[in-house]
């Protein structure tokens, strides 16, 4: 099957293949291409160039782009899409002065989903999560990390498990597995980590590594959760199995946490809402990259991550939604770029960057996903025609997607 897509006023993130990152200065350039054609052949990025030289081809299917500007898809690289019913109660609790730290310490939080999700069925897990994965295709999103972590119990991970797996049947978006045994400890374990961490290690592992359910590895790293020392045993026991560590760190407190992820080679350190000097320097020169939720930034009132500084220090960032039921109920990548340019002062060059190439990255997809790249997969947005491409962040409100092809298909 083949799609040519012509008159494209702007296409955005073209790159020659081997790019796999941008970081520092660099992430303030998108290269782009005015007046284009690109052509679609067996979901993958066949050509493109300029309109002078759009090839006669037809058999094609051809869409017309007038007026309007194309992207690669988003690439969400940290969500918790997988989860049961809402947190809709602490939201309204919230409001009336609790924070989540007081919600989490009432059990609520974490602890309140996790009880939710061992209650429901993997059938209906998989039919509430499918919904929220089609309404994020529909927003842009083509490639995208799901974590367990609201089961904490041997069955309700291996259950979150197997529903992202099914899901990365169905649907054509590019999905990567994240197990996030080590999200909170479980009441009965509050007074005796070592039990529940033995659990995670020896029992939930094995289990996932022989129904090979997991990419990576993931460890909410931070004060009142896992510890440091903790979070290390959580990363080496993930290497034997062969799963990479992506580590929830730095969001509440900074405890030198993100020196032992560089030093365990995580993929990612995700949320980094607090970040000292320190840990800046930890990061400079490593292959892990910092990933930014400033949805959940504005979700739950905290701190934005300090975009700013890590870029003048060299660094590359990744944006993502962290869409989950408590901090960010929400897996619009349209609204985080927007956020992080508003809040985090990115321009839109840096935070498209951020939301594509270096989110593919931070999933391992940064050879067949996040730039316009010939070879790499088929996956694009289709904007309404715009002014320019300033407006996606400008007109946050606004819906600007005309249309949505993951893996050559329109969705
Ligand atoms: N911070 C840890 N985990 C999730 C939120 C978990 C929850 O409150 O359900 C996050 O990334 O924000
Ligand atoms: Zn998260």
């Amino acid at each position: 099957m083949k799609i040519l897509i012509k008159n494209i006023k702007e296409l955005l993130q073209v790159r020659e293949d081997g790019i796999e990152k941008v970081s520092g200065k660099d992430m303030a350039v998108l290269p782009s291409l005015q007046n284009a054609f690109l052509l679609i052949e067996n979901n993958i990025i066949a050509d493109y160039g300029s309109m002078e030289k759009c090839p006669d081809v037809i058999d094609a299917n051809t869409i017309d782009a007038t007026g309007k500007t194309v992207l690669p898809a988003w690439c969400d690289s940290h969500t918790h899409i997988v989860y049961a019913g809402n947190r809709e109660q602490e939201f309204v609790d919230r409001i009336n002065g609790l924070s989540y730290e007081e919600i989490a310490s009432r059990g609520g939080g974490i602890l309140n989903s996790a009880k939710k999700l061992n209650e429901t069925s993997e059938e209906d897990l998989y039919l509430q999560s499918r919904s929220r994965l089609e309404e994020v295709m529909q927003q842009g999103t083509g490639a995208v990390e799901i974590k367990s972590g609201y089961g904490l119990t041997v069955d309700g991970e291996l259950k979150m498990l197997r529903v992202i797996k099914r899901l990365r049947e169905e649907y054509p978006v590019a999905i990567k597995a994240t197990f996030l045994g080590a999200h909170a400890f479980p009441t009965e374990y509050k007074e005796n980590h070592s039990a529940y961490i033995d659990l995670i290690v020896k029992e939930m592992l094995p289990k996932i590594a022989e129904e090979k359910l997991a990419d990576y590895i993931d460890a909410f790293l931070e004060t009142g959760y896992f510890s440091v020392e903790e979070t290390e045993r959580i990363m080496e026991a993930g290497k034997k199995y062969g799963l990479q560590a992506k580590i929830h760190v730095n969001q509440f407190t900074a405890i030198k946490g993100i020196e032992a992820c560089v030093k365990h080679d995580a993929l990612s350190v995700d949320h980094l809402e607090i970040v000292t000097d320190e840990d800046i320097e930890a990061l400079k020169g490593t292959k892990t990259m910092p990933v930014a939720l400033p949805t959940c930034s504005f979700f739950i009132s905290i701190p934005y991550t300090p975009a700013r500084k890590m870029m003048e220090a060299g660094l590359p960032l990744a944006l993502a939604t962290d869409f989950n039921p408590g901090t960010t109920p929400s897996g619009n990548m349209n609204l985080v770029v927007a956020t992080a340019c508003i809040k985090m002062k990115m321009t839109p060059e840096e935070a498209i960057n951020a939301a594509t190439i270096n989110g593919a990255y931070a999933m391992d997809l940064a050879k067949t996903h996040g730039s316009i790249t010939k070879g790499k997969r088929a996956n694009l947005i289709i904007t309404k025609p715009l002014t320019s491409y300033y407006q996606l962040p400008y007109a946050f409100g606004s819906n600007l997607i005309d249309s949505v092809i993951i893996e050559g298909q329109m969705i």
